[in-house]
């Protein structure tokens, strides 16, 4: 029998509270204590639905980490293997990281702003290497860490498109995650908003226009499950369902909101 994935976005970070507003991208942001307690109703949730996972993956952000780590000891499932790579972080925000919503909002308009925060092939500015944003010389990045998927290096990465999340996300999707869902497991992937986007995308086939419309509340756990091609293939049984779609309603807007507002500057 096929899998099941269940798929989330951190709960709250500090710097995704209304009042804080800054872009995080691959800058390790803590938890709020709101995202704290999120990461708890998410596994209360997981116990309601009887779904216990086998396994867990996490990004190598500490938001996506304690996330999982809440959950699991939620569940009583502390214990199951864990997994982390950093082709499961958020996108790199280049040179937005570290900088407000609204002051970037000002800066570069409300379309260029739109199609940076949310486009699917457009990457924003480059960050610079001596940026205090920069991840350049974080060990994490490093060499001692290489997963010898492909060629990429993270270190090397300085923004990135949702494009450029699909291609350094997706080998690892087809060598790590995939095969445990056809396997018969059932996967818990604790991961970031755009990361969740380009799941979406690539499992219900979203169009690229489509996909600029389409946001990822935090902490609300998502469940796809599946059946195989013939080819073998995972294929959705129906889109991603969150387990609790009024919360999933209404952080939604409050994704939406974060970048309409122009107030703190
Ligand atoms: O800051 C970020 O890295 C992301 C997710 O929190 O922000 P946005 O939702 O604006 O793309």
């Amino acid at each position: 029998m096929v899998g099941q994935l269940i798929i989330m976005r951190h709960g709250q970070s500090e710097w995704t509270r209304p009042n804080v507003n800054r872009f995080a991208g691959w800058v390790d942001v803590d938890l709020s204590t709101h995202g704290r307690q999120q990461a708890k109703r998410a596994g209360e949730l997981l116990t309601e639905c009887d779904i216990y996972p086998d396994l867990v993956f996490t990004s190598v952000l500490r938001r996506s980490i304690i996330t999982a780590n809440l959950i699991l000891d939620k569940i009583d499932r502390l214990w199951i293997p864990v997994e982390r790579s950093w082709r499961l972080n958020e996108r790199h925000y280049g040179a937005f990281q570290g900088q407000t919503r609204p002051a970037m909002l000002k800066q570069y308009g409300t379309a260029a702003f739109k199609i940076y925060r949310r486009s699917y092939d457009v990457a924003p500015p480059a960050i610079a290497r001596n940026s205090p944003y920069s991840q350049a010389n974080d060990p994490r990045y490093g060499s001692r860490y290489k997963d010898h998927i492909d060629a990429i290096e993270p270190a090397r990465i300085t923004a990135e498109s949702l494009q450029d999340l699909q291609k350094r996300f997706y080998p690892y999707w087809e060598a790590r995650i995939a095969p445990q869902i056809l396997a018969g497991k059932t996967v818990l992937v604790v991961t970031h908003g755009s990361v969740v986007r380009v799941l979406i995308k690539m499992l219900e086939h979203i169009s690229q226009q489509a996909i600029r419309n389409v946001n990822v509340p935090t902490g609300v756990p998502m469940i796809y499950r599946f059946t195989t091609s013939p080819a073998g293939r995972l294929v959705p049984l129906k889109a991603g369902e969150y387990l609790d779609p009024d919360a999933a309603t209404s952080g939604i807007a409050q994704v939406v909101a974060l970048g309409e507002t122009s107030k703190n500057t």
